[in-house]
């Protein structure tokens, strides 16, 4: 059995992974740890949770030095579910303690260490380590999990996008001249659990944010390897993520070469296409792993339209940080 600590615990990414880690049969779920000062330290992760009453009873713990200590020593893996710039401060210490760390923020997702300062607003502490990550998207990059031990767990609207349009980026039927316009809408949960007005459940009314200058914007095009523009949304329904995308194909592209390329997914239990004329909807993914997908073509005007569903905690945070774990320790991945 292979034993994970979650810091970050008590969030919403954090808990949600830490009921699929009590459930999974491979793994043990070791300590729970938060802040050091946080109001949360020595309060079990049920009762803020009642969900998890009798699977998750173990007290969340304050991440003092000594508790960092002993976390290393305890643990084969790590999984931080804490906000980018504590993520990128921590795992110097976690590496170098020999532990495989799972990252759920954005702190190690990139090479180039210019994008944090232009997109995430700090200077990255620790810029050697972000050669060393691997891009956790496990529907495309399952084979390079196990070869290294920090695993960069992707953003919740670029795992949504990354799925729609890969397909169409690996088959070469993107136009060249245009860039695929993506549009999302995240539920409240996607901002995290901390109270701040502008994400106050009574205050959201659907709205755009971030616009043209998000920090899933590079994030989709590093990974796409083709431009794109990104606009996300907040929706008043808790969770989930609607990525609707509009993209211009190359002259002549027909349907069926749509079709092939998309069947990459074939047998993949992860993302799945819906029949065409159907279009998929958040309820559909609340609480799944999947991401569903559908398109339609419009021969005439080329354009593509195609749409992308997934739970914004599960395959875009907690369900895909569980497939890369297991597949980094070679067990078996149930999706
Ligand atoms: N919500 C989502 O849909 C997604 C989130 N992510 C990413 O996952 C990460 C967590 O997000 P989310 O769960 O929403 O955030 P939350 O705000 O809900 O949770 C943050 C967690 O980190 C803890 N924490 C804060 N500071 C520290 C610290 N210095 N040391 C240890 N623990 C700390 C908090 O507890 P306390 O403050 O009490 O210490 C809390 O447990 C973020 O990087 C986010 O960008 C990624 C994909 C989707
Ligand atoms: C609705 C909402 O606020 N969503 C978050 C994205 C959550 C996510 O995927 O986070 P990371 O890339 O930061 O890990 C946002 O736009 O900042």
């Amino acid at each position: 059995m292979t034993t994970i600590a979650i810091i970050g615990a008590s969030g919403y990414a954090g808990a949600t992974l830490a009921k699929l880690i009590a459930t999974d049969d491979s793994l043990t779920l070791g300590g729970l740890y938060v802040s050091e000062a946080s109001a949360d330290a020595g309060t079990p992760l049920s009762v803020l949770y009642p969900e998890m009453l009798g699977l998750v009873d173990q007290p969340l713990q304050g991440l003092s030095a000594e508790a960092l200590q002993q976390l290393c020593q305890n643990h084969q893996g790590v999984c931080l579910a804490t906000e980018h710039q504590v993520s990128a401060t921590l795992v110097p210490t976690l590496l170098e303690a020999g532990l495989s760390v799972f990252d759920l923020s954005g702190g190690h997702r990139f090479k180039d260490a210019a994008i944090y300062p232009e997109f995430y607003g700090f200077e990255h502490p620790h810029p050697e380590h972000l050669l060393q990550a691997e891009y956790g998207l496990v529907d495309w990059y399952p084979h390079t999990l196990n070869k290294s031990k920090l695993i960069a767990v992707p953003g919740c609207y670029p795992t949504a996008s990354l799925l729609a349009l890969k397909p169409l980026q690996q088959a070469g039927l993107l136009s060249e001249s245009a860039m695929p316009v993506i549009n999302a809408v995240s539920g409240v949960s996607g901002a995290g659990r901390k109270a701040q007005l502008n994400t106050h459940f009574c205050q959201v009314s659907l709205t755009p944010y971030g616009v043209l200058g998000h920090r899933h914007q590079p994030e989709i095009e590093t990974y796409l390897g083709h431009p794109v523009v990104f606009t996300p949304h907040l929706g008043n329904f808790k969770r989930g993520i609607l990525a609707t995308i509009v993209c211009q194909l190359k002259a002549g592209i027909t349907d069926s070469e749509i079709a092939e390329a998309y069947a990459v997914y074939q047998g993949n239990a992860g993302v799945k296409l819906l029949p065409q004329g159907s279009w998929p909807k958040v309820d559909d993914v609340a609480g799944s792993g999947r991401c569903l997908l559908a398109w339609k073509f419009d021969a005439g005007k080329q354009t593509l339209v195609v749409a992308s569903a997934i739970d914004n905690l599960m395959k875009g945070a907690a369900s895909q940080a569980l497939d890369c774990i297991n597949i980094h320790f070679g067990h078996e991945v149930y999706s």
